[in-house]
């Protein structure tokens, strides 16, 4: 079996890849990370490292690279043979992936009628559909309908912190023993791929908001109010005893919405939370502030992880989450000279205001109650 994945990163590397290696298929990334991929290339194998005390290492063997932007024939031909297709680039690279992949179904539909499903594995609720539209759009109607019938594009939520690397070897990737790849069954197309320790549900939407309302919320909470009060790492700002309490209280309110909408037992959602506050204190990892707060527009945005629980906060409870809003403004200051979303916030900030500014980026009117709100404390 053969998959060929999109983005040889930290995620692509320490876990889908780890994963489907294990899970007996030869994978094929596809970067435009040049000595990345001639590293994978040159290796054609990389260790996977588990931040415990024990540092368990797995070899992923018989890995091939494929450089996109020096090689696109070669993305074609492997997308049209693949038994599986996979991507963690990113949210906003899918649309820039779609082009080849569309191409590659093209080659496919002439040579190869066996079903074939791609996975987006990106931080974002709908990440395949969002890929699959991009594709469409580079289809004709023949063409688009031939996918529609043979190609599955089921969204997934993964779960596992891959912090930035710092290791001898190029390839090596420390990452944390937790991981959780859920994927959704009702979108499959021809059999089940075969994945060792991949969930396949039919309620995906539940476990998605559920990941991304506490994991990323709280990583986000703590990156950004860690970064505020000049924390370095989210280890250090989660044993700052105040901004715990601050991000426990953001997850209390993303909790409640959760509970209300999806029915989670409330003891069961605590201990879920916990677990999670014990994955950002783990001391093997050293996982800057910087990097978990990275992208604010995105995360700023109305249907991602802090804005899109608050706004159901205020429709279900006709309050307004405090906590949220605090985390909101503190994600608004964040200013880091590596991340160019970071500086655009500033200056959009700075020349517009912070009500214009973030109207702008939610998309909310100016005189909605969570504008209002962020306005007042920031
Ligand atoms: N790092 C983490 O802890 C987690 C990350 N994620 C998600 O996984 C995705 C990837 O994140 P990371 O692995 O951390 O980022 P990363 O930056 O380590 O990896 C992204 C890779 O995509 C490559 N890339 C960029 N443009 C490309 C293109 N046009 N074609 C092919 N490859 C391209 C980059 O060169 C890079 O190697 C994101 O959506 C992120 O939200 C999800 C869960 C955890
Ligand atoms: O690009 P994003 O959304 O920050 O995705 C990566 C984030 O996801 C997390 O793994 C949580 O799942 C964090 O480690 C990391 O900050």
């Amino acid at each position: 079996m053969k998959a060929t994945h999109f983005g040889a990163g930290n995620i692509g590397r320490g876990f889908i890849g780890l994963l489907l290696h294990q899970s007996g298929y030869e994978v094929e990334f596809v970067d435009v990370n040049e000595t990345v991929i001639d590293e994978i290339n040159k290796e054609k194998a990389y260790r996977v490292i588990l931040a415990n005390e024990e540092k368990q290492a797995f070899q992923v063997k018989g890995v091939s690279g494929i450089n996109s932007g020096q090689a696109p024939e070669a993305v074609i031909q492997a997308i049209s043979t693949a038994n599986l297709v996979t991507t963690a680039v990113g949210p906003h690279i899918l649309k820039f992936v779609a082009p080849l992949i569309a191409e590659g179904l093209k080659k496919r539909m002439q040579a190869n009628s066996q079903p074939v499903n791609i996975i987006a594995c990106e931080n974002m609720v709908g990440g395949s559909s969002e890929l699959k539209k991009h594709v469409l759009e580079k289809l004709t109607a023949d063409e688009a309908a031939w996918v529609q019938e043979h190609v599955g594009f089921p969204n997934s939520a993964v779960d596992r912190i891959v912090p930035n690397q710092h290791n001898e070897k190029l390839l090596d990737v420390l990452v944390e023993p937790f991981h959780e790849w859920v994927i959704d069954s009702t979108e499959l197309k021809g059999t089940k791929p075969d994945i060792k320790e991949a969930l396949f549900v039919e309620n995906l939407q539940a476990y998605i908001e559920r990941k991304l309302f506490t994991v990323n919320t709280g990583h986000a909470a703590t990156a950004y109010l860690g970064n505020l009060a000049g924390h370095t790492t989210i280890a250090d700002t989660i044993s700052d005893e105040k901004i715990k309490q601050a991000v426990l209280g953001t997850l209390e309110e993303t909790g409640k919405v959760l509970i209300a909408k999806y029915a989670f037992q409330a003891d069961e959602h605590q201990k879920y939370i916990e677990k999670i506050i014990g994955r950002f204190a783990n001391p093997n990892i050293i996982d800057d502030v910087q990097r978990v707060g990275r992208a604010p527009l995105r995360k700023l945005g109305a249907k991602d992880r802090l804005v899109a629980p608050a706004l159901e906060y205020m429709n279900e409870f006709d309050q307004v989450p405090e906590h949220l809003v605090n985390v909101i403004v503190a994600a608004l200051k964040f200013v880091s000279e590596e991340d160019q979303e970071s500086l655009t916030l500033k200056e959009k900030v700075q020349e517009k205001g912070v009500g214009p500014a973030f109207s702008e980026i939610t998309g909310l009117t100016l005189d909605h109650p969570l504008v209002e709100k962020v306005v007042a404390l920031y």
